[in-house]
């Protein structure tokens, strides 16, 4: 596998490696804790998972955490799941994310973005100011450390003020899209039964506005938990009977108050979707996260104040979250509310131009998508400003890295790509950037610092150069504390721990190469994972099975050679139910308003039955494997499935796509 690239296609220069904060942090470790002042980042990644507790204390000392209460220890008990970071050690993340206000209060923090494209700054000061008068707001609310704080918002400067404002009184924050169907968010949010909505009435996408107020209406009816509801008037509507205005919370000049919780208070929940049950509830902790997007953003983006930071998102990724936690570099990140590819596919170039982005994060199908409409980013916009081109949300196939590459490299730039791979579980990436590393085409740079990321056969023998399951055998700090609603932690360990005990199974196909980068190979699961974003394939079940025509579903997600992904549905009919044009569009119409637009799936195919296994489970991973050319006696265990005549069918869909 390594020797297939032997070449890189890009190398950071002399200069860019000087200047680099990983370059200077390694110096200043070297001094004061002992790391290797020699070998570069393969020797101070390996010095950070040799000397874990070390590397972590180093990060809080370089980044001058405020612990308001000195901590014990680094890392109180290692097991996983269970270890216990910084105990003793009181904090605030929110306090954290603010600091800049300080001193550069008249500099944006935030540049907003909407479907005008026209950047509209929220300084650091007036950021600090609607923190401040929110968070006292929700106090006289009554809400207090561990209550849960909701938002069904786009992504907008309201939704990061609530964030924080949550963060600083010690609630914990939770958000979904609006795109996302009532179903959707209510499988989220009532499993952790939040006591504040803040909503808009509508959003708008694509040149379109999107009215959600019977959709609001409909949450506030079903989340019986709630104590408030904060309308922000999105499309200026009035807000709805018994709804604060946000203009009335947020109106105050009072000075944030910091709540200061321990390292492992909860600070935000989030959620990914399996192929069984609701979406897992993953709860991160106020420290675990500051010191964890410390590290990501401040060492391997190389973010600091100076920068500006766009990563195209939304509110239901955990890509937000982490473009929030630009602020705790004191960079100021860019907000952008709207659709990807409005008016025209080159919509976020434009948007990195018009805010001076100097890191632009994408993700790896938007990149592919303007590759294919002959967009071209550097010759029509200025994007001098831009330092990193960054992807997630599927690994970035080689095509895509030379199509940035020449395109940056004919206007004379010298771009340096990050293609990033983590997941919500961590709310932070295994591997990726790293600004003083080549970059080779198809492969993310490296491991990250503190993260002891191996791929690992069935039997646990670590493998290099062959594709294996991405394990992590030491703890990080933003691993989930626990999930919602998981008493006994037998979902947490079943998510993550079964397969090797004590250590993390993502669920990513992974390949750490013999010259220290990595390739991501896509799910080892069947969780659907359309650009970045986890779906349940049971959600998707449940809606369309609803429909009498339907009997039984099966949908899969399979990533293609060319860095797309197909996601087809199939379906078996109920009887006399004839797939028409009709029932396709009701079927469409039903997964895109009931879950979201992303849900609907690429392809709606009849099928004459769904296999299943003798325990009576969908075969969902046998069938992936059969779509990506696994022949049947590989793909399957014959003796597990209730009726092997059905796959054939998809072993001939498969030669016909081939
Ligand atoms: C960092 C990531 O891994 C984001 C994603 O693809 O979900």
């Amino acid at each position: 596998m390594s020797t297939a690239n032997p070449q890189p296609l890009w190398q950071p220069d002399p200069e860019r490696i000087a200047k680099a904060r990983i370059t200077r942090f390694q110096a200043w470790a070297a001094e004061h804790h002992g790391a290797p002042a020699e070998g570069g980042y393969p020797a101070l990644h390996r010095w950070s998972v040799d000397q874990l507790d070390t590397f972590w204390k180093a990060v809080t000392e370089w980044f001058d955490v405020r612990f308001s209460t000195p901590y014990a220890r680094v890392l109180d008990d290692r097991a996983m799941p269970g270890a216990r970071w910084f105990p003793g050690a009181t904090l605030n993340y929110a306090e954290h994310a603010l600091r800049a206000a300080a001193d550069r209060a008249g500099e944006p923090a935030l540049l907003c973005v909407d479907e005008t494209h026209e950047p509209r700054p929220v300084t650091w000061s007036e950021l600090r100011r609607q923190v401040g008068s929110l968070a006292a707001g929700l106090r006289a609310l009554g809400v207090r450390p561990g209550d849960r704080v909701s938002g069904y918002l786009p992504n907008i400067p309201q939704a990061v003020v609530a964030l924080l404002a949550s963060a600083a009184v010690g609630a914990v924050w939770t958000s979904c899209a609006p795109d996302f169907g009532a179903r959707s968010v209510l499988d989220r949010f009532q499993q952790v039964e939040p006591v504040v909505l803040f909503t808009v009435d509508g959003y708008r996408y694509g040149g379109k506005e999107h009215d959600r107020r019977e959709i609001v209406a409909e949450l506030r009816r079903e989340l019986p938990t709630l104590r408030a509801v904060v309308h922000v008037p999105l499309l200026g509507t009035e807000a709805p009977e018994g709804a604060l205005e946000w203009s009335a919370l947020t109106a105050g000049d009072t000075e944030p108050v910091y709540e200061q919780v321990p390292f492992d208070h909860p600070l935000w929940v989030l959620y990914s979707s399996g192929t069984t049950g609701l979406p897992k509830a993953i709860v991160q902790s106020q420290g675990g996260i500051l010191v964890e997007h410390l590290k990501q953003l401040g060492l391997h983006c190389d973010l600091g104040p100076g920068d500006r930071f766009f990563w195209y998102t939304s509110t239901g990724w955990m890509m937000w979250n982490f473009l929030v936690s630009g602020l705790l570099t004191g960079t100021t990140i860019v907000l952008y509310d709207g659709s990807p590819g409005h008016p025209d596919t080159g919509a976020q170039w434009r948007i990195a131009e018009r805010t001076g982005a100097t890191l632009y994060g994408t993700s790896a199908a938007y990149v592919m998508a303007c590759r294919k409409a002959g967009v071209h980013p550097a010759r029509d916009y200025d994007l001098s400003r831009v330092d990193c081109v960054a992807t997630t949300g599927s690994p970035l196939p080689p095509d895509g890295f030379r199509w940035l590459h020449d395109e940056f490299a004919e206007s004379g730039a010298d771009l340096w790509i990050a293609s990033v791979s983590g997941g919500t579980d961590v709310c932070s990436c295994f591997a990726g950037a790293v600004p003083t590393l080549p970059v080779y085409t198809g492969e993310l740079q490296a491991p990250a610092l503190g993260t002891d990321l191996h791929s690992w056969d069935p039997s646990g023998r670590p493998l290099v150069d062959e594709v294996g399951e991405l394990v992590v055998t030491q703890p990080m700090p933003s691993m989930p504390i626990h999930f919602w609603n998981d008493p006994d932690g037998s979902r947490y360990h079943h998510s993550y721990f079964d397969t090797y005990p004590g250590v993390w199974r993502h669920g990513d196909w992974i390949t750490l190469t013999s010259r220290g980068s990595v390739i991501i190979h896509g799910r080892s699961d069947s969780t659907l994972n359309r650009q970045g974003v986890r779906m349940g394939s049971a959600d998707i079940y449940e809606v369309v099975e609803r429909l009498p025509e339907i009997r039984e579903s099966l949908v899969i997600g399979v990533e293609q050679p060319d860095g797309g992904y197909w996601m087809p549905l199939f379906v078996h009919l109920a009887p006399d139910a004839v797939l028409d044009e009709n029932l396709l569009n009701r079927v469409k119409q039903a997964i895109r308003e009931q879950l979201s637009p992303r849900h609907v799936p690429d392809e709606i195919i009849e099928v004459p039955g769904i296999p299943h296994t003798l325990t009576g489970k969908r075969i969902e991973v046998p069938v992936k494997r059969l779509l990506q050319g696994t022949p049947l006696d590989k793909a399957v265990n014959p003796g597990s499935i209730d009726n092997l005549a059905l796959l054939a069918f998809y072993e001939e869909l498969a030669r016909k796509r081939a």
